[in-house]
């Protein structure tokens, strides 16, 4: 006779839906892509109404609409109309807190060709994207898929926008007059920082394609130009930069090499004394740990990358020599690790 517990309904079906979970995020990604999360405003609307809005076929917007309201994405009135959750808002272009781009970023077309690889990547160890499109991850953004290249700015600027806040909130800028920001993106964090504190003088570091976008306030002509040095090169290589505090935002993600590379160049640039913050998502976080596993599943296969736990970071900078004092959360999703070079 079998001796093995049959699996219980909800065992089945909490499987079913994980296998199947793809369709959730694909259905995320069309809803935002068609722009219904925008077309919907404070009024109840049917799917007729938003499918005229948005130039889709009723029957089928009503199908990807039900599947979303199921997810709490959007909700039904009991008369066939539809209203936003505080969910479906976040997608919303114009929302505060928009959740648009990291929507998108996290759905891009090259995600659902490199996902299928995730076994061949937990096999050797190490990302699959080079194999799969003949060059770097990064490369392959800005050289060959400028819309995912601009997906990601996008995306990282609104979660920037959110953390900078969090961050000028918590940063103690005493004997601080100069901060660079390392793979600082756009330019959010330092431009918050600036704005905050008018002595501060600051400099962005990223790829040159990245700062030649930076945020406005930030580039020649912008309120904040005379006080920044926009510096675009590749922090692995060389850090070229004077600062007292060097900021580090998720950044170190990628292979322990290029984190050790990049942790080195920063020691290196700085004088003694200057200190180094990195900050971070982390893996062993538990309130934002399904997302960030997920996320660290994503950096594993596209740059052989990964999030870090805390004691994982915390060796990493100390092997790079610096001396780590207070982890400390900035909010509820990322860590602030303080290093200090020593005298
Ligand atoms: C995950 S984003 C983080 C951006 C920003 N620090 C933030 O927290 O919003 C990673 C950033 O690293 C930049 N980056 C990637 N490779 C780099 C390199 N070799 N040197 C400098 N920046 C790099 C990317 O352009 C991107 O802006």
């Amino acid at each position: 006779m079998d001796s093995q517990p049959t699996a219980t309904p909800n065992a089945a079906m909490r499987l079913r839906e994980l296998a199947f979970s793809a369709a959730s995020a694909a259905a995320v990604r069309a809803a935002v892509r068609l722009g219904v999360p925008d077309a919907l405003g404070d009024t109840p609307t049917t799917a007729g109404e938003l499918a005229a809005a948005v130039d889709a076929d009723p029957q089928a917007l009503r199908r990807l609409l039900r599947a979303l309201t199921c997810q709490g994405v959007f909700a039904e009135d009991g008369e066939g109309r539809f209203v936003h959750t505080e969910t479906s808002r976040l997608l919303r272009e114009d929302t505060p807190r928009s959740m648009r781009y990291v929507s998108l970023w996290t759905t891009e077309p090259w995600t659902w060709a490199a996902w299928p690889q995730l076994d061949e990547a937990v096999r050797r160890g190490g990302h699959v994207f080079d194999d799969l499109f003949g060059k770097g991850f990064f490369e392959y953004l800005h050289e060959d898929a400028p819309e995912s290249a601009e997906v990601f700015n996008r995306a990282m600027t609104h979660s920037s926008r959110q953390s900078a806040q969090d961050i000028a909130e918590m940063l103690d800028l005493r004997g601080v007059a100069t901060v660079a920001d390392i793979g600082g993106g756009q330019g959010h964090v330092l431009a918050g920082l600036l704005e905050r504190n008018p002595e501060l003088r600051g400099a962005l570091l990223d790829l040159p394609d990245v700062v030649a976008k930076a945020d406005p306030r930030l580039r020649a002509g912008g309120a904040l130009a005379s006080r920044v040095q926009l510096v675009g090169g590749d922090c692995r290589r060389e850090i070229p930069v004077q600062a007292d505090l060097y900021i580090i935002k998720n950044i170190l993600e990628w292979d322990d090499r290029s984190t050790r590379a990049t942790l080195r160049n920063a020691v290196a640039a700085a004088r003694p004394g200057a200190r180094v913050l990195v900050i971070e998502n982390l893996v062993d976080d538990s309130a934002s740990m399904p997302f960030t596993a997920a996320m660290d599943l994503l950096l594993l296969l596209n740059v052989g990358g990964r999030k870090h736990t805390a004691d994982s970071l915390v060796a990493l900078m100390e092997e790079a020599g610096l001396k780590v004092g207070d982890v400390r959360p900035v909010n509820p999703y990322l860590h602030a690790f303080d290093g200090v070079v020593p005298e």
